[in-house]
């Protein structure tokens, strides 16, 4: 009997169904799902199958891109608050897995594509940035699978030991967020992405927060930690930044213009960049969708010290692309009455009145809560959900296929 490995097992969501050429059915043992040849006697290869799968249930697939320390985990853990329930490492799997999962949510890391290890890095003298140190083509298959509706056994980078481990199983949950530092590098995957996001952290804060986070919590050396940027600094020139052309929505991070030649990198100038023309993504807008508006909302309802807080929105141009941008310099005293910032704030698909503001509150604790990172990561975790179910619904209407030759 011919037999066709075609996925692997406990791949398929319950909705999922497969169909084969005429003279083959569908068997599973217990670690693959298989095809076999109905006619035992001249037995051959099934060369193809159909799976479809209920259409209000294929997988979402967001990415985030960012550099290493830019906030990516924060932000994850805003947006997978948003849908409700924690998010953990796959249960009883390695500990060191990079994975998150909540009811909703998949977020895998793509380090875990890293072709080479911490050691191959060094043999071969590449960063982890460099597109020979990551295997594209598994990122892309696994990547597509699972959009398609089926699980995939994804390696692990082992980021204590810098090994790539024993991989662990990614079954497709609704959405499927990709963090890392290159989810929009290959056309391949970047095409796959339902929507996808940019964390564009300039140089003088993103050192500010190495300094915070490596210093404080891993005990690095201010040199160490100057000499990792300044390493990095051609690759990421190279192949990172260059990936915010392709990003639906880019949150920028600057030194505030509020202080004359601030140089302690504590209050933050924070532009949420929105493309036009996204399907089911609209922009968010300040008082009235298009204009272009400056505004200080300190006074009677919101409270503001030293140097104050002011909002900019307007239509702009961003790499060729027609883009809304929404700006936030300065930061809350009050996080109780950024309610007044939010009623001021439309598109920002909350489910309530106050949504915004609750989820802020929430997560008062998260780093950037007191300023436009902060509200910009949570605006856009509204959007993600509002996006997920505007193609839930548009899918319900039509059936979708996925087939594997
Ligand atoms: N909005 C923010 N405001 C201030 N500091 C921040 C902000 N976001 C992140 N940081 C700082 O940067 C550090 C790294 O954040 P986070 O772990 O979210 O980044 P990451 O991109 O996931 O990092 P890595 O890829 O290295 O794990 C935090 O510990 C914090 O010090
Ligand atoms: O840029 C990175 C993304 O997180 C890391 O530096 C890369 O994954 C290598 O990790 P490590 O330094 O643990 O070997």
């Amino acid at each position: 009997m011919a037999v066709c490995t075609v996925y692997t097992a406990h791949s398929l969501n319950s909705t999922c169904s497969i169909s084969t050429p005429t003279k083959t059915h569908l068997g599973f043992n217990q670690k693959h799902v298989v095809l076999y040849s109905t006619n035992k006697k001249t037995a051959r290869r099934a060369s193809s199958a159909v799976i479809t799968c209920s259409a209000d249930t294929q997988t979402v697939v967001i990415g985030l891109a960012a550099d290493s320390g830019c906030g990516k985990s924060t932000f994850m853990r805003r947006l997978t608050s948003v849908f409700g329930g924690a998010a953990e490492p796959p249960r009883g799997g390695n500990p060191d897995s990079n994975t998150l999962i909540s009811d909703t949510t998949t977020v895998i890391c793509l380090d875990d594509y890293h072709s080479l290890d911490r050691t191959g890095r060094k043999e071969n003298g590449v960063t982890a940035l460099d597109p020979r140190a990551n295997d594209f083509d598994l990122m892309y298959e696994q990547v597509k699978a699972i959009k398609d509706g089926v699980a995939v056994e994804k390696p692990i980078y082992n980021h204590v030991t810098g090994l790539l481990d024993p991989p662990e199983l990614i079954k497709p949950p609704k959405i499927l967020v990709i963090e890392g530092l290159h989810p929009m590098y290959d056309q391949r995957v970047r095409d796959l992405l339902d929507f996808s996001i940019y964390l564009d952290i300039s140089n003088e804060v993103k050192f500010a927060w190495k300094i915070q986070r490596d210093m404080a919590e891993r005990g690095h050396s201010l040199e160490s930690i100057k000499a990792s940027i300044e390493a990095r600094k051609p690759d990421f020139d190279a192949y990172i930044d260059p990936q915010k052309q392709y990003a639906d929505a880019v949150i920028e991070v600057l030194p505030t213009q509020l202080i004359p030649d601030d140089n302690e990198g504590k209050v933050l100038r924070v532009k949420l960049i929105m493309k036009e023309g996204v399907k089911f993504f609209s922009p968010v807008y300040l008082f009235d969708e298009g204009s272009s508006i400056s505004w200080i909302p300190c006074g009677r309802k919101l409270t503001c010290s030293y140097p104050g807080i002011k909002f900019s929105y307007g239509p702009d141009a961003y790499y060729g692309h027609e883009v809304s941008v929404l700006e936030m310099d300065g930061q809350f005293d009050r996080l109780d009455e950024l309610i007044y910032v939010e009623s001021h704030l439309s598109n920002i698909s909350t489910k309530f009145y106050g949504e915004v503001t609750q989820q802020m509150l929430k997560h008062a604790d998260f780093p950037g809560s007191n300023n436009g990172t902060g509200l910009f990561q949570t605006i856009v975790g509204l959007k993600i959900r509002d996006l997920f179910e505007q193609i839930v619904a548009s899918r319900a209407k039509t059936p979708l296929e996925a087939t594997k030759a």
